[in-house]
């Protein structure tokens, strides 16, 4: 596995990070990510949180502030060379032709000029993702859900041999089903854990950041909201982020779950 220079924390250092895109302001944005540490962004439709990430991505170059990766300006780096550090999966997961899987998988890795380890690895990251069996599919021929897999294949592919990486993905989970979301937001955690990564994923599920994540990152109206340790405790401020009344409710397995008031007084009167 190959050591990254400048490895001690944070991976990435956020201060004061902002932009304009037409007459909305994004930021001012600060905070920091450090190895093993996940972090999730949540907050309304439109709040700006994919902003935020393709801020941080360098997909979309900042209008203000500074972005350090390992303490080098983001700026700094080749292509090639923060795509050995970085990887990104979008929201969005359409390719233009009709690739065989593999391929789209070997992309992760298409920086590298010697790869001896590609088959295996691709192998091995497809088998994370729970992606094996449709390595020689074709991409446009998969399910919403499918896609998912295979590009989550492709991130892990990319950083699958280094260390203290970065990894960003945009609602990663939201189009498969309830068991694989668990198990492939297992697999997420397990492959950040071992390698050591820091893990910045948008999500709208704000159970699943409190029980998954570290520190959650609220944003509303382009302006970071609030940055708080994960825990059911932060209730008070969820309420003002959405707009919405919460109750926490405790699941058979003694799990405590934030519950909008609404939802709950719905189900109940259906039972
Ligand atoms: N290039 C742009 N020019 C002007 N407005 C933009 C541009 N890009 C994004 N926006 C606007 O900025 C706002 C934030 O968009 P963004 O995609 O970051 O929100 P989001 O929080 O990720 O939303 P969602 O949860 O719905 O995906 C939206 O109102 C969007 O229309």
């Amino acid at each position: 596995m190959r050591e990254l220079a400048n490895t001690s924390p944070p991976i990435l250092a956020v201060d004061n990070v902002g932009v304009s895109l037409g007459n909305a302001t994004f930021g001012p944005f600060q905070f920091s990510v450090s190895r093993k540490e996940r972090i999730a962004i949540i907050g309304p439709s439109g709040a700006g949180k994919s902003t935020l990430l393709s801020l941080i991505s360098r997909e979309r170059l900042k209008g203000e502030g500074q972005l350090f990766l390992h303490q080098q300006a983001i700026e700094d780096y080749s292509l090639a060379e923060l795509s050995q550090i970085r990887a990104v999966l979008p929201q969005q997961h359409d390719v233009a032709f009709g690739f065989e899987c593999k391929l789209i998988v070997q992309l992760g890795r298409v920086s590298k000029r010697f790869d001896p380890q590609l088959g295996k690895i691709v192998q091995s990251a497809a088998k994370l993702a729970q992606a094996e069996h449709l390595l020689n599919r074709r991409f446009d021929s998969l399910s919403g859900g499918e896609k998912a897999r295979i590009h989550l294949a492709r991130v892990f592919a990319q950083l699958w041999d280094v260390e203290g990486g970065l990894l960003l993905v945009d609602e990663p989970l939201s189009a498969l089903d309830p068991g694989l979301q668990l198990s492939l937001m297992a697999s997420i955690q397990q492959f950040v854990a071992e390698r050591e990564h820091g893990l910045v994923a948008i999500l709208h599920d704000m159970n699943q950041a409190i029980q998954h994540f570290d520190q959650i990152l609220m944003i509303q109206s382009g302006q970071q909201f609030g940055y708080l340790p994960a825990s059911p405790l932060i209730r008070p401020a969820l309420e003002t982020l959405y707009g919405i009344q919460l109750e926490t409710a405790l699941s058979e397995s003694g799990t405590s779950l934030l519950v909008p008031k609404e939802t709950r007084h719905m189900s109940e009167l259906a039972a």
